[in-house]
């Protein structure tokens, strides 16, 4: 029987488990903080459940455009229900995934994994299993999955202390809501709590680093979210690198690069992430690792050591549950000689989770801008969109890009309220070399948002007919 060692439990490792186990090999998976990882207990899955939370007031702060008399500032806001319903939720769906692995037969290991090759190039390798009952185990495996993920960046000079000075891992654990959070980094974990927080009426200050929010997503898309953002009181400090945040008597005080200064009752931290692969032994093993440490991988997952793969956050491809849980698959494909296709990262949709919600999939604008990309595109404003209108939504839009000679589809953008889940047909698209005319001719229902992707595509469509 083929012996797999995973080490780590969050996407990347338990998807992989649940692949080897199912096609008969032995697996173990060694998890230092719980069955889900990150993703389930601290990142991912916790953010989303305070979201689903804030998504509430943002309804009440629309109901009076649509006739419901509200005042948000007398509906009573429970932060422990909040944040116990956020660890509550994060916990059972960690048993969840528990109980789904045992039942398959994975056999789960609560501590620390690390390589312990003897030699370089071995055909079999050895992992420590470090655990929490302090008992240490050493266990032979045919194949090795690195998947240890990543932990939130420290600036030493804005070191968290879990009262003022944040993480996002650290927010479930307060009281009461800051009165005024100045959130440092403005990618896309940055902007997600600018949002939820000033939906929850706490004034917020947000430091950009460039001229932008979300400098590494489609502008267009940035610039309805930060408009939204801005109409709302978020407080935008533009071109600000946070050189170091400390404590006063009553809050925080930062001091950024070019000698400004911001105060806050809180500053939350959301500067990125690092890999998790300082403790792993891969030096000793041989294993080569990008600058700022993440380890190289192949499209099938293949480290640099012959039977030792690495999948998700700890390979710094595309930090995402969806793609971490793909690598791990795949990976366990290819060890276990299944035929495997090798991950291909422009199918790969993704959504932040803002009001508006920003969806994309494919190739990006700036790709096409700077004609690495040949493609027409069309930009319809969700604003001309019937249901919209019936909603009362003034922001939004539908991009979609296709080849200019096929008008197969290659990408597409929605920023919408439920954009999350309008993606999806241009996903398939993308997905299944679909063309314009494919995506124009499916029927939409009436009146629904989606018939913005169809009236795009339409217009697109309409363009090949005048080729
Ligand atoms: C705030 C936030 C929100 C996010 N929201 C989304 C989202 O909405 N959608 C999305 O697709 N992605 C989201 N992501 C990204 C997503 O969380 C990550 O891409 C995903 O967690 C990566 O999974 P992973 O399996 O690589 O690692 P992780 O989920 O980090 O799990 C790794 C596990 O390995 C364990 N480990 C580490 N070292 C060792 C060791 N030596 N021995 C044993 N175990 C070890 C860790 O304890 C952890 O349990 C979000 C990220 C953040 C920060
Ligand atoms: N909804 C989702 O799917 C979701 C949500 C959150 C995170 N993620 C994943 O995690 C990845 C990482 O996102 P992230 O936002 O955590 O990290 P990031 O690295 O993308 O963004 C961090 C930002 O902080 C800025 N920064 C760094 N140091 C700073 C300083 N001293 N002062 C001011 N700004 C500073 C950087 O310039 C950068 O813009 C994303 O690309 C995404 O793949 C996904």
């Amino acid at each position: 029987m083929t012996r797999i060692v995973i080490i780590g439990g969050g996407p990347a490792g338990y998807e992989a488990a649940l692949v080897a186990a199912q096609h008969g090999a032995d697996v173990t998976v060694i998890d230092a903080d719980g069955i889900g990882g990150a993703c389930v207990l601290f990142d991912c899955v916790p953010s989303k459940t305070y979201i689903a939370s804030t998504g509430v007031r943002t309804d009440m702060r629309r109901a009076a455009a649509l006739g419901i008399e509200l005042d948000p500032a007398n509906v009573g806001i429970s932060v422990p229900r909040i944040h116990s319903r956020v660890k509550s939720l994060a916990q059972a769906q960690s048993s969840d995934i528990r109980a789904r692995l045992q039942r398959e037969g994975v056999r789960l290991l609560n501590g620390t994994g690390q390589l312990m090759d003897t030699g370089k190039g071995l055909a079999a390798h050895k992992v420590q299993a470090t655990l929490a009952s302090g008992e240490e185990l050493v266990l032979d495996a045919d194949f090795v999955l690195i998947a240890t993920g990543a932990s939130p960046r420290i600036l030493p000079s804005a070191r968290p202390d879990g009262e003022r000075i944040l993480t996002w891992r650290q927010i479930y654990d307060l009281d009461e809501l800051p009165e005024h959070l100045i959130v440092v980094g403005s990618g896309v974990t940055g902007v997600e709590f600018v949002n939820a927080y000033t939906e929850m009426g706490v004034e917020v200050s947000l430091l950009t680093s460039r001229d932008r929010v979300l400098p590494s997503e489609d502008a267009d898309a940035a610039m309805v979210l930060e408009e939204s953002l801005a109409e709302r009181g978020v407080n935008f400090i533009k071109h600000a690198r946070a050189d170091s945040v400390k404590r006063t008597d009553d809050g925080v005080l930062v001091h950024l690069s070019d000698g400004r200064t911001v105060t806050g009752s809180h500053a939350l931290m959301t500067v990125g992430s690092i890999p998790n692969t300082e403790s792993l032994g891969l030096d000793g093993v041989g294993i080569e690792v990008d600058p700022g440490s993440y380890i190289r991988v192949d499209r099938v997952s293949r480290t640099s050591i012959p039977g030792i793969y690495a999948a998700g956050d700890c390979t710094g491809l595309l930090p995402l549950a969806s793609v971490a849980a793909m690598q791990g698959r795949i990976a366990m494909y290819h060890a276990l000689g299944e035929g495997v296709n090798p991950i291909k990262l422009k199918t790969v949709a993704s959504a932040i989770f803002t009001r508006p919600e920003i969806a994309t999939v494919g190739v990006a604008q700036t790709a096409i801008d700077e004609g690495q990309v040949p493609a027409r595109t069309v930009m319809l404003p969700l604003n001309t969109n019937p249901r919209a209108k019936m909603m009362g939504l003034r922001r939004g839009f539908v991009k979609i890009f296709c080849r200019p000679a096929t008008g197969v589809v290659i990408g597409g953008v929605v920023v919408a309220p439920v954009a999350s889940e309008l993606i999806l047909p241009i996903a398939m698209a993308v997905q299944n070399h679909l063309t314009v005319t494919d995506l124009a001719s499916t029927f939409s229902v009436y009146p629904s948002l989606s018939g913005s992707i169809n009236e795009a595509a339409r217009q697109l469509m309409r363009h090949d007919d005048l080729d």
